[in-house]
């Protein structure tokens, strides 16, 4: 019997996948990968398999299998490709799978992972934004237990021992009847101080420059709007059973408390580290244990002072349509993911203005879709509308 933790990723060629390998790099005698999977980025992706000698690689664009085997010759490594093939790679027995493919495209792996009844690691939050009836049934079905690595809900999960005890079946002596809310902190992204009267000449370049994460085009572009945190609000709803109303936000500029849980005996109980996406996966990978992976020490006088500040509803109007989207529930949250990604994608691809991400999302909201969410075929299906309705929106904006 193997002393490993064995590991599978999805989404090995992206951000996530980077941070989570840096560990097991690290950390030979600890962890040890079963399968990886990326996307499109076969160089990126056969370089880890040679590192890591996974059982099984997967990319999800087929074309570029060829490619794939050709750099694998003479290792004893399987391929497979296509977003079907891979997708089955979640449901093989593994330690914890982590989710960390962008978007919705991580939905069906995501699923696969839940029905199997694994560990999940979950970054992949559009996933349970759009989905998340679906996948807390089906994971309270089979078992799953879905850890949470965004920084923020891996640091109200860090917090929340009751919580711990709950997925893993157990009594919960602190209850959800001893939280008053939760608060998850954001750091306000590169526009937090730009002028308003500037919004219009933002490029995609100034909207992927992060002030304190290094992370993937998509998000990077949903923290300078604000989406990030509304996805966050829609995620913690989700992965913690509270309702909009225990759920906050704030604008920490300096990302260094990533998450606090009010108890209703006045106590606060938050997380600190610095903004390291390893600090939240190592904990995922060791818990209920702490992994030593020699991270920077933080040095607290040095910060001197942490700041915390309200969102500005006109400066980040997507914040509110998550909320929204939250509140009015049922098809909302899948309009309002499947839209962003639709407006996010023309915003980088220099189509539309930054601005118009949120009048994109808005008017999509404002179809109302209709539909069922109690079926991952369903959920697809709103999806699917809602990426239609909003690329008509992007194409008139095109056009003008
Ligand atoms: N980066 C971070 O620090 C954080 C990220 N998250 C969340 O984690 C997720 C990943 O973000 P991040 O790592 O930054 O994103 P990246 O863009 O860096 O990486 C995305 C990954 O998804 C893969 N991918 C994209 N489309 C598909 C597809 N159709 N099928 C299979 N794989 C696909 C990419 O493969 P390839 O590149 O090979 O095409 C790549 O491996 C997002 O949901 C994000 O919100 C949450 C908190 C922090
Ligand atoms: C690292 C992480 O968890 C990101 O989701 C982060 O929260 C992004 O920063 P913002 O707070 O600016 O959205
Ligand atoms: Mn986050």
């Amino acid at each position: 019997m193997s002393s490993h933790s064995v590991i599978t990723i999805l989404g090995a060629t992206g951000s996530i996948g980077d941070n989570t390998l840096a560990l097991v790099r690290q950390n030979p005698d600890l962890f040890r990968i079963k399968a990886l999977v990326g996307g499109s980025n076969v160089e990126k992706l056969a370089d880890l398999a040679l590192e890591f000698t996974p059982d099984v690689v997967g990319i999800a664009d087929a074309t570029k299998q060829a490619r794939l085997a050709e750099r694998l010759l003479g290792s004893e490594i399987k391929i497979v490709a296509g977003d079907a093939e891979c997708k089955d790679l979640a449901a093989i027995k593994v330690d914890i799978v982590i989710a960390g493919i962008v978007g919705l495209a991580g939905l069906p792996s995501m699923m696969k992972a839940v029905e199997a009844g694994q560990t999940i690691g979950l970054a992949n939050k559009e996933s349970l934004v759009s989905a998340g009836h679906v996948i807390s049934q089906v994971a309270a079905k089979n078992g799953a237990r879905i850890i949470p690595l965004d920084s923020e809900h891996s640091a109200i999960f860090q917090c929340w021992h009751g919580w711990q005890e709950r997925l893993d079946g157990n009594d919960v002596h602190e209850g959800m009847s001893s939280i008053q809310k939760i608060c998850l902190t954001a750091s306000g992204g590169p526009f937090l101080t730009r002028a308003l009267n500037e919004f219009a000449s933002i490029t995609p370049q100034d909207a992927v420059a992060h002030p304190n994460w290094e992370m993937g085009r998509k998000i990077s572009v949903d923290s300078a709007t604000m989406m990030n945190k509304g996805l966050e609000v829609i995620e913690a709803h989700f992965l913690f059973d509270l309702p909009a109303e225990q759920i906050e936000a704030v604008i920490h500029p300096q990302s260094i408390i990533h998450g606090m849980i009010h108890f209703r005996d006045g106590s606060i109980i938050a997380q600190l580290s610095s903004a390291d996406m390893q600090v939240p996966i190592s904990y995922a990978l060791k818990m209920p244990g702490r992994l030593n992976w020699d991270p920077e020490p933080l040095d607290i006088v040095a910060l001197g002072k942490l700041e915390f500040l309200p969102i500005e509803p006109d400066r980040f109007p997507c914040f509110a349509l998550a909320q929204n989207a939250l509140i009015q529930a049922g098809t909302a949250p899948a309009i309002l993911n499947g839209a962003n990604e639709v407006a996010v994608a023309a915003f980088l691809a220099g189509h539309i203005s930054f601005s118009s991400i949120a009048t994109i999302v808005a008017d999509s909201l404002a179809t109302n879709i209709d539909g069922d969410i109690n079926t991952l075929d369903a959920v697809i299906a709103v999806d699917n509308e809602a990426r239609r309705v909003a690329t008509v929106l992007v194409e008139k904006i095109k056009g003008q």
